[in-house]
């Protein structure tokens, strides 16, 4: 369907509310609408040369709370040369800055429930708007969508090429959650928690180390106000009322690529390149695994 076409869709949409007119232009404007999906097209391991150098990638990463979401979307926006935005970012600077939406936004975010599709949408509009303006294309989007209408809305402005959904065993993610920790100084991301989960019958042990700060992080590190025990169970509970049908709704379209984190970055990252086609594009396994 022409740019133009899709644009008038989306204006006489009743689901659609004004501000995804901002996000429509930002998306149509800066990316290859129909782009054939990267992963898919790597059969017997053959990747095209040209193919390989294709960095204008629309993906989603799915997945619980706490389930490494950021972490590997973090890696592989630099790996791809794409922003990573995260809407969870986007929804925490804007508290920071105490900006107009920030005394309506900090209660629901507190407590673990989602904020309302028209503000985020504005939030992830006036990313897209800005990142524009840098001449960003491409981009990996963790964090959005996490309802069916979310969804929609994306469908109605952009192919996306993939959505990753990253999977954890229930036990780990609230370990993980509570073991977050964040460097107030430079941001960094840790986590104190080491998991140690004995295998079964149908799951084999799970090990994830503890990633630990540097000394000059050490003293610096704080916990987010919704990784509190009863937020995470609440973010938990919304996760699969509200966003599991997200996953169906991918599945259906073809577009859903699970995957299970088999233990802590060092043995997951590697595995990851490898589900996506990309394992030879990673030069350094030692470093990326650090
Ligand atoms: N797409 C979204 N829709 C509604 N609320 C969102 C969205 N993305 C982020 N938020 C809000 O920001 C909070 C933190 O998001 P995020 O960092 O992605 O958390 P999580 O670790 O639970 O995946 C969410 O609990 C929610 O309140």
């Amino acid at each position: 369907m022409a740019v133009t076409s899709r644009l008038l869709r989306l204006s006489n949409s009743s689901l659609i509310p004004t501000t995804i007119n901002t996000i429509s232009r930002n998306f149509t404007s800066q990316t290859t609408l129909h782009s054939s999906p990267l992963w898919n097209d790597n059969s017997n391991n053959n990747k095209p040369s040209m193919l390989r150098k294709r960095r204008n990638v629309h993906w989603v990463f799915l997945g619980c709370p706490g389930v490494g979401k950021g972490t590997y979307a973090t890696r592989l926006s630099k790996l791809l040369d794409v922003p990573h935005i995260a809407t969870g970012d986007l929804v925490r600077d804007e508290l920071a800055s105490s900006g107009s939406l920030s005394p309506q936004i900090a209660e629901i975010v507190n407590s673990g429930k989602l904020v309302s599709d028209e503000i985020i949408v504005d939030l992830l509009s006036k990313r897209l708007e800005s990142g524009e303006a840098k001449g960003e294309s491409g981009f990996i989007l963790d964090g959005f969508p996490r309802t069916i209408r979310q969804a929609e809305i994306l469908e109605g402005v952009v192919d996306i090429d993939l959505v990753v959904n990253l999977k954890l065993r229930e036990e780990a993610l609230l370990a993980k959650c509570l073991g977050r920790r964040i460097c107030s100084h430079c941001g960094e991301n840790y986590n104190v928690a080491c998991i140690d989960i004995e295998g079964d019958e149908e799951s084999p042990r799970l090990y994830m180390a503890p990633l630990l700060p540097p000394d000059e992080c050490a003293s610096k590190l704080i916990s987010r106000p919704d990784d509190k025990e009863e937020v995470v169970r609440e973010r938990l509970r919304i996760y699969n009322e509200l966003t599991r049908p997200v996953e169906d709704f991918y599945r259906k379209r073809g577009k859903l690529l699970q995957f299970n984190l088999p233990g802590g970055i060092p043995e997951s990252w590697p595995k990851l390149l490898q589900a996506l086609n990309l394992d030879d594009d990673h030069e350094d396994g030692q470093s990326a695994a650090a």
